[in-house]
């Protein structure tokens, strides 16, 4: 039996006054599939995603999510609904602790963010530092939970961003090149980090390295000037002549 769309895009497009960004994009992406979005510099990935986050507006086309049309939803809207992103840069308080991060996304998912002001303790929530304390552990975070975000390191700080998108318990995740600027143990750890999440999360990934989508991906899809060139399982798209010829060079990918 098929499985449930989480996401179908119908002719969607992106321009600005008269440059084409996105143009035409079609497809359909089930519950649970880990789908890698792959394409050259300006090929319009970020937008893709921006447009689904609820960041920028469509120019033609609808996003479904699940069987609501969801074009005009507000992106905070969206992240109530489970469609939750991480950017490119990091996006964490870095004055604050770990802890201290993960305590403002689970305020604000358990609705007391507008007491953000009032410094959350034991007494006053103690569900949500049960909460805490469950997610600090599963995700191996007790060492760092005292430690202010800017004294991490690059790639501690990029897992960190990728647990505080988990406790907005999402059901789309889009992560935006999550391993951009790591080393490889870094790049490792990110993946291992990837494939413990729950398998009925959606995740939708922007990389650059083709290595870790091949070997970590269901689906691969590529964009190109703005236009769906390819959309299949990671062998597939190796095998693509047009994907050999216009983004990973043929060379690149005669030697993968
Ligand atoms: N607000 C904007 N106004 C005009 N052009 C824009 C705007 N945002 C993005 N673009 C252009 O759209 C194109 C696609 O950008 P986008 O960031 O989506 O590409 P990308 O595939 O994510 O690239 P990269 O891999 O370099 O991050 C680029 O040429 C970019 O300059």
């Amino acid at each position: 039996m098929k499985k449930e769309n989480i996401l179908s895009l119908k002719g969607l497009s992106k321009h600005f006054g008269g440059i084409k960004v996105i143009e035409d994009v079609t497809l359909e992406v089930t519950v649970g599939e880990r789908v890698g979005l792959i394409g050259p510099n300006g090929a319009g990935k970020s937008t893709l995603f921006h447009m689904i986050a609820g960041d920028l507006e469509p120019s033609g086309g609808t996003i479904g999510y699940f069987n609501e049309m969801i074009n005009r939803l507000p992106n905070y809207k969206r992240t109530e609904n489970g469609i939750v992103r991480t950017f490119q840069k990091n996006n964490l308080m870095s004055g604050l602790t770990v802890k201290e991060n993960l305590m403002l996304v689970l305020q604000r998912i358990n609705k007391k963010h507008t007491q953000w002001w009032k410094k959350a303790n034991q007494k006053n929530y103690p569900l949500l530092f049960e909460e805490l304390e469950a997610l600090l552990q599963e995700w191996n975070l007790q060492e760092y939970s005292h430690t202010k975000v800017q004294d991490l390191s690059y790639g501690v700080q990029r897992q960190i961003e990728i647990i505080l998108a988990i406790a907005g318990k999402p059901k789309l995740l889009l992560l935006d090149e999550p391993t951009a600027g790591m080393s490889q143990v870094e790049t490792d750890q990110i993946i291992t980090l990837i494939n413990r999440l729950p398998l009925e999360v959606t995740i939708m990934m922007i990389e650059h390295d083709i290595e870790v989508l091949f070997g970590n991906m269901d689906r691969v899809i590529v964009l190109n000037a703005g236009t769906l060139i390819a959309d299949g399982s990671p062998e597939a798209v190796r095998e693509n002549p047009e994907v050999r010829e216009i983004y990973m060079g043929k060379e690149e990918l005669a030697n993968a």
